[in-house]
């Protein structure tokens, strides 16, 4: 089977009776599911209460939507890795672009966070993607220019953790927008881009998932593709029976092609 992962990021959407409730009900669902590896992003108030209910051996891991670049201090607001350590993330999503829209984070904020995550044990999940649809030699120029600025000074031996998660700002939240032809090419282009900055048994391995409008009839379009290494959805990851079947279809579909 390709490398591949299905992440949710829960976004601000729930209490933590509510997470819990939805986290106990999707490893109801997916009970002794152990191909690949389920990550869900709750708020980070419900996240001690989500790890307290991860059952032993669960395939479902969880991890915080941001954190900030100092390892501590006087920050206000913010969450440190230690802080997503110390409640049982093992994962930690970095340049959202809801972050980079609604509150002007840059490539220099996020590749700082990186850095920082990267000198824990967190695997980040690296949002990178455009905001506009374009054609191929625009999306990859821009992210060409932003994938080199988020990962400027990271060495190979951290480069290999990162999950690169494409997520084109003009796709998220809009259902009927996935292009499966496009996917394939940005992805492709993506590999490329990390050829380039490290080397090619590298981007072979890495893992590139697609989100942005990921939904319950197409998705196992985006799943057959050769350069997508998995799914980063909101809309189908919030409610569990369709994320459960998300990930028991792509299982299914998965260990068919081998
Ligand atoms: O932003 C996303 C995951 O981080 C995707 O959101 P949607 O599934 O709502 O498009």
């Amino acid at each position: 089977m390709k490398n591949f992962l299905c992440g949710s990021g829960w976004k601000m959407y729930l209490t933590c009776d509510e997470t819990v409730d939805r986290l106990k009900k999707l490893q109801d669902n997916l009970k002794d599911f152990k191909d690949f590896k389920v990550v869900v992003f709750p708020s980070f108030t419900a996240l001690a209460d989500a790890n307290k209910n991860l059952s032993s051996n669960s395939c479902v891991h969880i991890g915080g939507q941001d954190m900030f670049w100092e390892k501590e201090g006087a920050y206000t607001g913010e969450i440190s890795a230690r802080m997503l350590l110390d409640v049982g993330c093992e994962y930690v999503e970095i340049n959202h672009q809801e972050r980079r829209r609604f509150l002007h984070e840059t490539d220099e904020m996020a590749n700082k966070k990186l850095k920082c995550a990267l000198s824990t044990s967190l695997v980040p999940f690296l949002c990178v993607g455009e905001e506009k649809k374009e054609d191929a030699a625009s999306v990859k120029n821009f992210l060409s220019h932003q994938i080199k600025n988020l990962l400027s000074g990271i060495e190979k031996k951290d480069a290999q953790r990162i999950v690169f998660a494409y997520e084109p700002m003009w796709a998220i939240g809009k259902y009927e927008a996935t292009d499966p032809k496009y996917i394939q090419t940005t992805h492709k282009i993506i590999r490329d881009i990390i050829a380039e900055l490290y080397d090619q048994t590298l981007a072979d391995n890495a893992y590139i998932i697609y989100g942005g409008g990921v939904n319950h009839e197409t998705f196992l379009d985006l799943v057959a593709l050769p350069d997508v290494n998995g799914l980063f959805t909101t809309g189908c990851g919030i409610v569990p029976d369709v994320f459960a079947d998300v990930i028991l279809r792509s299982a299914e579909y998965l260990r068919n092609q081998e």
